[in-house]
């Protein structure tokens, strides 16, 4: 049977995220690109050379409201699957099927452009996920001031520094009104008051109902946060249970 043939699941009441036996396959070089070709010539199941598969057979549902810690050594496909969340990828088999909006923060460009100035790219992001031009206006002053970057609202995105374009990325992200967030260990790069700050909107999202995946090798903070943890390893969806559960079997099988 091929991935196109899998039958969606019945989505439960509550259910943001289904995932079914999804995969995802990249060069080692570059992202794969399947040809037009390969569509129809029941290709999708092979790996061709120089491919591999940076997720395979991931399945999990996610309920409306629930605090999810991805975990796994680097390369393993955590920030893969966030992706494929947010949609900005497809899977090469199986299904994604999200049933709500999503707020992702998960490149440090946050998806914002390069050439376009700080002010632009606020309205720009918050424009593509749906807020009208006046709420942009209403928010645009709370967005700078919690980002506190408004000397620099002129300056082309690509001139910020990392932390700068962090801090920004996230006062917009976190403004939306997408019910699922996603954030990558980008916060990584903001100062330590900032990430603060950023933890502190994190858990008044979560407390207002939102959904988040959350990408760190913190422990304290993924515990700080999450009640759910997945457990990736070498692109498998290894355990998905508690976020205590899956960090003691991630330290006993790394042994940190
Ligand atoms: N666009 C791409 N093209 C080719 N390979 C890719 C691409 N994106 C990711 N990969 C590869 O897929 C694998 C999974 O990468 P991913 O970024 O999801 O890992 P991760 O678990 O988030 O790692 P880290 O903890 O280092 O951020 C890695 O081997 C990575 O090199």
């Amino acid at each position: 049977m091929t991935a196109a043939a899998v039958a969606p699941r019945p989505v439960d009441a509550g259910t943001v995220i289904s995932v079914r036996d999804a995969g995802i396959r990249f060069k080692r070089n570059r992202r794969s690109r399947r040809s037009f070709k390969d569509l129809f010539a029941g290709s999708r199941r092979r790996t061709r050379p120089g491919e591999f598969w940076a997720l395979r057979g991931v399945s999990f549902d996610v309920i409306s409201g629930e605090a999810i810690g991805v975990v796994g050594r680097n390369g393993q496909g955590k920030s893969t699957l966030l992706k494929l969340v947010a949609e900005v990828i497809l899977p090469d088999e199986g299904t994604v099927g999200v049933h709500a909006g999503v707020a992702p923060l998960i490149e440090i460009t946050g998806g914002f452009v390069d050439e376009l100035s700080v002010r632009d790219n606020v309205f720009l992001t918050a424009g593509l996920h749906g807020m009208k031009r006046t709420e942009i206006e209403e928010r645009f002053d709370e967005i700078i001031d919690f980002a506190e970057i408004g000397d620099f609202l002129d300056t082309p995105y690509k001139h910020l520094s990392s932390g700068m374009r962090v801090r920004i990325a996230f006062a917009v992200i976190s403004r939306l009104e997408e019910p699922v967030i996603l954030v990558d260990e980008v916060l990584a790069v903001g100062d330590k008051a900032f990430r603060e700050k950023c933890y502190r909107r994190i858990e008044e999202l979560l407390a207002g109902g939102r959904t988040l995946f959350f990408v760190s090798h913190n422990e304290k903070d993924l515990r700080r946060f999450c009640t759910r943890g997945l457990y990736l390893d070498k692109g498998e969806l290894v355990l998905d249970s508690t976020i205590d559960e899956v960090l003691d079997r991630y330290n006993a099988d790394y042994g940190v």
